[in-house]
Formats: C-alpha cells, structure tokens, sequence
C-alpha cells in the first residue's frame, strides 16, 4: 500500500514497528475505546476459560491501524496462549497453509492478518481445519492423487480484514465471533496520546494532545506516529511550544486541519475537479491518481464517508457539499 508515510496505515520501517510495538495495549482492559468488541471479546474469552476450552475463531475487520493486531495479541496474552503471526499474501499455496497448521502447538492463537489475500486453495484448507481441526494434505496428481488426512491440534484462528467483503461466506461463517472495528471518536483518540506521551515521557499539553487527536483520522495508528513527528520536531528546535510544534510539525506533514492526508485530498480533488463530483468508479478514481483501488476502498473511503465529504451511490463515488467546501469549491447545483 501506498500513500502518505506518516498518515497512511502502513508500518514505516522496524524503528516505527518497534515504536508501535512499545505503546501497544497488553490487555482488553488498557484497550481504548471499541467498548462493545471489548466487551463481548471479554466474555467470550472468560466462557472459554471456564470451559476449559480454546476460545472460538475470530475475525476482526475494519480500516488499517484502528486495533486488530493489537486485538489479536490481547487475546493470546489474556487466554494465556501463545502467538503465531502470518498474514494472506504469505501463504500463497495450500502448502504453506498445511505447513504453518501443523507446526501450531496445542492451544495456540493463529493470527492471520489480510486474511482475504490469502491463496484460494488455501482458504479452502482452512475452512476443514476451522471446523474439524483436521485436513486432507493431496499426495500425487491427477488419476493418481489421493488425500491424506491429517489431525491438528485445537487453536484458535483470529483474521484480520479491512476488506470483509472480499472473503468467501464460506471462510466467514466458520468464524465464532466477527467484530468490525469502528474509527474512534476524538477523546478516545486523546486518550491514546495521553497513555503514549506518558509511555514516551513527552510533555506535552492536554490541547495539544486534543488537535493531534482531531487531525488523526479516526486511528490510533495516526495519532500515535503524528505524537512522534510533533516530539521530533520539539527536539530538534529545542521548542516548548507543543501548540506551535502541533501545528508546524503536522503542516509539514501535509495533514490539514480535519486530518485529511495527501491521499485522501488528491482523492477527493480527483474526484471534484475531474469527475466533477461524480458519479464516478473506484477504478477510474483509482487510475486517475495512479493508486491502488484497494488502496482507496480500504484506507481513504471509509474516512472521507465518515467525515461526510463523499459518499457512495450504486452509480459510485459522489462528492458531498462538504466535500466541495473542503476544497473552497461550490458543487454544482445538482450535487447534493
Ligand atoms: N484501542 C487502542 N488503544 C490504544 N492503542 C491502540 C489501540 N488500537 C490501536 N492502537 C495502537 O495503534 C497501533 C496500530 O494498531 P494495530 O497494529 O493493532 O492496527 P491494525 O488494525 O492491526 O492495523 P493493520 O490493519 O494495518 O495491520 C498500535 O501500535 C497500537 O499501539
């Protein structure tokens, strides 16, 4: 995936992984906001420990950076389990799902992020082993061919998707729990700097941390790496300014004041200015910025949707008033 380095839902390099990986949540409890997947993940996995069972499949949707890998971890570390970690476009082949499924050890917790760019000989595999915690491994082609079935031992799969919509209903069903994670709203997203920039012992103020949180697109993900920006850009020019250093450091970084990134403006201009509002294709939008359209149905649609500058129509992509304004345009009268 492509897009803006610090705005964009990708990890940057092993420093900025290590960054995050120092300010993820442990446990359900020092989870922020999500109150309700919190809540029900809890009594599920609570149900399975009573039981003495390994808790039921998981599968967790939503944009890049709001949770789910973090969620994925909670759930081993809470159930006590350990983790194993894959993702779709690894397990390319059956093979390499038979050969990470029958390593796993009893109980363990499999996180497969981007489950739904995972082979579809290999999805078909899973669906067995969700279910039966067994599979059939093909020995020889053709007339000769015959399947040996194997046994696994009990785990538990948690997916992950921004996509739920590109996974067979078959791979869904066989999910016990699926949750789809929602953007946080501005305090929650305050609340995540407050719990970071004591972690990273900043000093910053509560306003500071408030328009960080409004400029952060709804994801933790955002907020935190912008806190790391602003703290770079306080060091570098010995500044104690946090309010000034908020404003310069995310002005630098091209993140306007309601949090719209490059990609999400060069969106919503192509839109505007080219299509003329739309109706119009995520592919020919897509085409027309040279993005990825999985780029844009994935991380910068769900965002401007939710901020109320675009919305879908079974004709495509329409840019709202709102959208228009944002720009300092007027939509013609037909636009709504
Ligand atoms: N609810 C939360 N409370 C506090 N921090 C959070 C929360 N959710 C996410 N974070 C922080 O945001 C960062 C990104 O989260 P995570 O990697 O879990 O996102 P993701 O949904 O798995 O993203 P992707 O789809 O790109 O893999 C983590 O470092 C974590 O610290």
């Amino acid at each position: 995936m492509s897009g803006d380095a610090v705005t964009s839902g990708e990890p940057l390099n092993d420093s900025e992984r290590d960054f995050e990986g120092a300010l993820r949540p442990q446990s359900l409890n020092e989870f922020v906001g999500q109150h309700k997947v919190v809540s029900q993940l809890g009594l599920l996995l609570k149900a399975a420990e009573m039981d003495s069972r390994t808790p039921d499949h998981i599968l967790l949707s939503g944009p890049p950076g709001l949770g789910k890998t973090t969620l994925a971890m909670i759930v081993a570390h809470e159930s006590g389990r350990s983790l194993r970690m894959s993702s779709g476009p690894a397990i390319s082949h059956a093979g390499d799902l038979a050969a990470l499924l029958s390593s796993l050890v009893p109980g363990e917790v499999l996180f497969i992020d981007e489950i739904h760019r995972m082979a579809r000989s290999a999805e078909e595999m899973l669906y067995l082993a969700m279910e039966d915690f067994r599979i059939d491994i093909m020995v020889g082609k053709g007339v000769g061919a015959s399947s040996i079935p194997l046994d696994l031992p009990p785990f538990t799969l948690v997916g992950a998707t921004t996509r739920t919509g590109l996974l067979a209903s078959p791979l869904r069903d066989r999910f016990g729990f699926t949750a789809h994670l929602e953007f946080y709203e501005v305090e929650e997203l305050k609340t995540v700097l407050s719990r970071s920039a004591q972690l990273l012992s900043i000093n910053i103020p509560d306003s500071a941390l408030l328009e960080i949180a409004r400029r952060s697109r709804g994801t933790p993900r955002i907020a935190n790496r912008l806190l790391r920006r602003v703290r770079d850009y306080m060091t570098v020019h010995s500044s104690e300014d946090a309010a000034h250093a908020v404003e310069l450091a995310l002005a630098l970084y091209d993140v306007d004041e309601r949090g719209l990134d490059r990609l999400d403006r060069s969106v919503l201009s192509a839109l505007v200015e080219r299509f003329n509002g739309g109706p119009v294709g995520v592919n020919s939008l897509a085409i027309s910025i040279g993005e990825e359209s999985e780029t844009i149905e994935a991380t910068v649609e769900p965002f401007l949707i939710r901020e109320g500058l675009m919305s879908r129509t079974h004709r495509g992509r329409i840019a709202t008033s709102q959208g228009w304004a944002h720009l300092g345009l007027t939509p013609p009268s037909i636009n709504p």
